[in-house]
């Protein structure tokens, strides 16, 4: 899948990322969302900057993933904006410089929007293996406020072919309230 992902021309990446754009746009939880997590492509990733530009124009707080500097395989989340500084990580991700106070913490953010490799139809996620994302949002199995309805919305972003039949779940794997592609925004949850 990473590497069918890879081959896309940067047309196809173009033209997958606008549609992207329509699904997100249009999604019901786009408009109740003020703090929306989000992702700089790498990969093959489907791209999320033409929709992080809609975010800034619609004067929505967008933040970043940061590699926790102490705490293995936990991210930490950074405001991003056109004058954040970035610097790569040791994956050679763009990240924000964290001497500042722009950091968020995770329960605050009311969507997060994931990256994957693969995904099904029931909200199961593969991700790149290193447990980041799940580490970081093991919170939400036990959120309270879900009865509140104020739930951080977890959504996954791939390109429409990355869907399978069947993701096997580990006990640890948070699954997704939803998945938007390139061609429709799939609810699970
Ligand atoms: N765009 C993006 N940002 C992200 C993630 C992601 O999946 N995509 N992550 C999601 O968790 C975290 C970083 N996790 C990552 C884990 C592995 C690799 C990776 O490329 N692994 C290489 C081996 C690299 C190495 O060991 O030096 C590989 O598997 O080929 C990248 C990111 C946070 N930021
Ligand atoms: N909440 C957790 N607590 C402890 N270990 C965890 C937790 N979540 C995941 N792990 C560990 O992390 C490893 C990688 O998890 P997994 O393969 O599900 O990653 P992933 O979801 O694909 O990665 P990523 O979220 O970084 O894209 C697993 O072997 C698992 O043992």
């Amino acid at each position: 899948m990473r590497k069918k992902r890879r081959s896309l021309s940067p047309f196809q990446q173009k033209n997958a990322a606008q549609k992207l754009t329509s699904t997100l746009t249009l999604s019901p939880f786009f408009s109740r969302s003020k703090h929306v997590a989000i992702y700089l492509a790498n990969d093959g990733e489907i791209d999320p900057s033409v929709f992080i530009t809609k975010l800034w124009k619609s004067n929505k707080h967008c933040y970043l993933p940061v590699l926790h500097p102490t705490k293995k395989n936990h991210l930490w989340f950074y405001r991003y904006n056109q004058k954040t500084p970035l610097k790569k990580n040791r994956f050679g991700i763009l990240e924000p410089l964290i001497n500042n106070k722009s950091r968020i913490s995770p329960w605050a953010l009311n969507l997060v929007l994931f990256p994957l490799v693969a995904f099904d139809s029931q909200g199961g996620r593969l991700g790149m293996g290193g447990g980041f994302y799940d580490r970081t949002f093991e919170f939400t199995r036990k959120d309270k406020a879900s009865a509140l309805g104020k739930r951080t919305q977890l959504y996954g972003l791939a390109h429409h072919f990355q869907e399978v039949a069947s993701i096997p779940l580990e006990q640890w794997d948070i699954p997704l309230h939803g998945i938007a592609t390139d061609k429709q925004l799939f609810i699970t949850h």
